[in-house]
């Protein structure tokens, strides 16, 4: 597809794997931003490299606000160069006729584009999903720097890939898509103009938020698995149960420019970052009151810089 970086699946696709979680965490987002492209600390000589089965690991982060603006790359002022000239095509282009997506964000200087579909499936169709998978993930909730994490989550991946998902200090081990994943990308996909699943996604964090409490921070999607910073990349997102509030930030606001675009996410619904979304902006899901019900957000992403030790990454 142009302009839009795929994954690979092994022989064998779809994977029908055992869900096999091994660990995951991230930065506390009490801090309220969690930047996840941060460096590294040196690991201390008394501590594994590796996360112990189970357990994510985590080390003290801070806050630190977005490093200055990125040299301008476009024609007449523009921050990238054109959509045409780089041949991205949106989702909302990509879908079939018939498919309405409302394309939330259009910052056609920044090559930003942001949409969101109301559920195209029932009410009763997405309450058994939301079950699925409540009931089907080894939910995980690291400590961050301050605490566990106000959110349970998982990170999953296509058969045969290794990659460990690292951001914000903490690095996450895979686990195998179950078979209610695939299920889920056989339905979703086709509304998002993806039909092969060659084509699918290759990875999706998965949050379970269980009320109103549980959030998470200012962050962007750019760690090197996803090259997010450096080119056009397209994060889908599926939102079950309870509607949240979703919020884009831009890093390097102008003069007269609305600096925040809001969407409610509800049952069923899609909502994409497409082009270079993660380079010039980040999103949050704020914490509201307490008393609101779970909410269980998919973001699938494709992983385009695979590990050296990953399969994927030696093919
Ligand atoms: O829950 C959401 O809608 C967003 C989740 C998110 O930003 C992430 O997993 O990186
Ligand atoms: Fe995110």
């Amino acid at each position: 597809m142009p302009g839009y970086p795929v994954g690979h699946p092994p022989p064998g696709w779809p994977p029908y794997g055992h869900p096999h979680v091994l660990g995951y965490g991230q930065l506390d987002p009490r801090l309220d931003r969690r930047s996840r492209s941060r460096r590294r600390r040196k690991p201390s000589r008394s501590r594994s490299r590796r996360p112990r089965k189970g357990a994510a690991r985590a080390r003290k982060q801070k806050p630190r606000p977005p490093p200055s603006p990125p040299e301008k790359a476009g024609v007449d002022g523009a921050w990238e160069v054109s959509k045409e000239e780089k041949g991205l095509q949106l989702t909302s282009e990509l879908a079939p006729p018939g498919v309405q997506w409302d394309v939330k964000l259009r910052d056609v200087s920044r090559r930003c584009f942001a949409a969101f579909l109301p559920s195209p499936i029932s009410d009763a169709r997405c309450r058994e999903f939301f079950q699925k998978i409540r009931d089907g993930t080894e939910w995980l909730q690291p400590d961050g720097a301050l605490g566990p994490i106000p959110r349970k989550t998982s990170w999953m991946v296509c058969q045969g890939c290794t990659c460990r998902y690292r951001y914000g200090g903490v690095e996450v081990e895979p686990v195998t898509y179950p078979p209610w994943m695939i299920e889920l990308l056989g339905v979703y996909m086709p509304y998002c103009g993806i039909n092969n699943p060659s084509d699918w996604p290759n990875g999706c964090n998965v949050n379970l938020y269980e009320n109103g409490s549980h959030q998470v921070g200012w962050h962007s999607d750019d760690e090197p698995l996803f090259q997010g910073k450096f080119r056009d990349i397209r994060i889908i997102s599926l939102s079950l149960g309870q509607p949240r509030r979703f919020d884009l930030k831009l890093n390097w606001p102008e003069e007269g420019e609305q600096p925040e675009t809001h969407m409610s996410l509800g049952c069923g619904s899609l909502c994409t970052m497409e082009g270079m979304t993660q380079k010039h902006y980040m999103h949050r899901v704020p914490r509201e009151s307490e008393n609101l019900g779970p909410r269980i957000n998919l973001t699938w992403r494709w992983v385009v810089q695979h590990a050296g030790s990953c399969a994927h990454g030696r093919r």
